[in-house]
């Protein structure tokens, strides 16, 4: 085997190449590069889409245990003062997905030269920011070829210290929707307002509006949240807006909630049209399954790790983060984690630092823990 580069000198280069969901092409190559200067004998490499399948090879198998990792970056400007910065314009790994494609790389390369009984089977995920890629890749052929008998992924943590991981037996992550919403409605001069149907006033009772579901449709020991991330509308400051579009996201704990909050959104958005006499158009965009860890097996992990690692265990709440990696879930037995990785920023953030040292707390802790259930 070549000198292989280091862990630190992977996440960096994955750092400067982001791309969104399903452009993953330049990542997908890369990873497909280190791959191929492993020792091959016990490697089988599937493409999908700008995914990949991995399967390190056991010994003599009786399962298949596995580890996703999302690949996407997102539509971010990059603020930090990184001398690896991204290359790629408005595109940044905000969300940690370098660091989840590191560390998986890492658990490979380990397992390579260390080979254990069964079978493991890595994910290399497109998409997990939107439309979503974990749905379609688990329809994939290969992997109801490959399925795994049980699945694990973790997500970069900027609240908890490097040495911390946390989780929760049962829901970790929310039920999620994209809520996009276009109105329609008759520009005209700014100092005419009475021969108009003003969209930027009517965007903007609506986005109020909306905030009525939470406080007042939702009980309040459930939860849910909407946000706008984005409101887009008009063409100059002395024009009154034919057009306004909302983008944002829905997020329920439980799916009853996430019914009832799109059936009220509903109910406001026809009262707005008759209300602004304008047209509106509501677009659900892309759902993704709430993340729901197996009792048992997160249970198992957290004691193994607290019994065989230096990693301090939290037992977390759950979160109003979207993962689709839910949907594995849905179908596989198993797990998903925060790892800590400690930044002031958080994700999403134009200036999220993760700390790296916590990619090697990663490796190790996964390397212990797949030696001990594939074995
Ligand atoms: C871990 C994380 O941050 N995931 C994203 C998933 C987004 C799903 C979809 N685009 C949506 O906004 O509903 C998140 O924002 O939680």
């Amino acid at each position: 085997m070549d000198q292989l580069p280091s862990l630190i000198t992977i996440r960096r280069d994955l750092h400067r190449i982001p791309e969104l969901g399903f452009q993953e092409f330049k990542t997908q190559e890369y990873l497909l590069n280190y791959l191929s200067s492993l020792p091959s004998e016990r490697l089988e490499i599937k493409t999908w889409k700008t995914g990949i399948f991995v399967k390190v090879k056991g010994i003599d198998p009786l399962k298949t245990i596995a580890y996703r990792a999302d690949m996407d970056g997102l539509p971010i400007v990059e603020e930090t003062d990184y001398s690896f910065q991204s290359e790629h314009t408005d595109r940044m790994h905000a969300c940690g997905h370098d660091f989840h494609m590191t560390i998986a790389l890492g658990i490979i390369t380990y397992f390579v030269q260390n080979q254990v009984r069964d079978d493991l089977l890595f994910i290399f995920q497109p998409a997990e920011e939107g439309p979503g890629g974990a749905e379609p890749m688990l329809q994939s052929e290969v992997m109801k070829e490959w399925k795994p008998d049980l699945i694990t992924a973790l997500h970069i943590a900027p609240e908890y210290p490097v040495g911390t991981i946390a989780t929760r037996p049962g829901l970790l992550f929310a039920n999620t929707s994209e809520l996009f919403i276009d109105l329609k409605g008759k520009g005209g001069h700014a100092a005419y307002p009475h021969t108009t149907q003003d969209m930027i006033v009517a965007a903007a009772s609506l986005v109020t509006q909306l905030q009525s579901v939470v406080a007042r449709n939702v009980d309040p020991l459930d939860s849910a949240v909407i946000t706008f991330g984005k409101i887009t509308g008009g063409t100059v400051q002395n024009i009154i807006a034919e057009n306004a579009r909302l983008e944002g996201t829905i997020r329920t704990l439980s799916v009853e909630s996430m019914e009832k909050v799109k059936e009220r959104i509903e109910a406001l958005v026809h009262g707005l049209e008759i209300g602004y006499a304008c047209k509106a158009v509501i677009d659900y965009g892309s759902m993704y399954h709430q993340v729901y860890n197996h009792h048992e097996l997160t249970e198992e992990f957290m004691d193994f790790t607290k019994g065989n690692t230096d990693t301090e265990v939290v037992l977390c709440r759950e979160a109003m983060t979207g993962e689709d990696f839910g949907y594995m879930l849905d179908e596989i037995p198993g797990f998903m984690f925060w790892l800590g990785v400690e930044s002031p920023y958080g994700l999403h953030h134009s200036k999220l630092q993760p700390k790296e040292e916590a990619i090697e707390t990663a490796v190790q802790l996964m390397c212990k823990y797949f030696l001990y259930k594939a074995n």
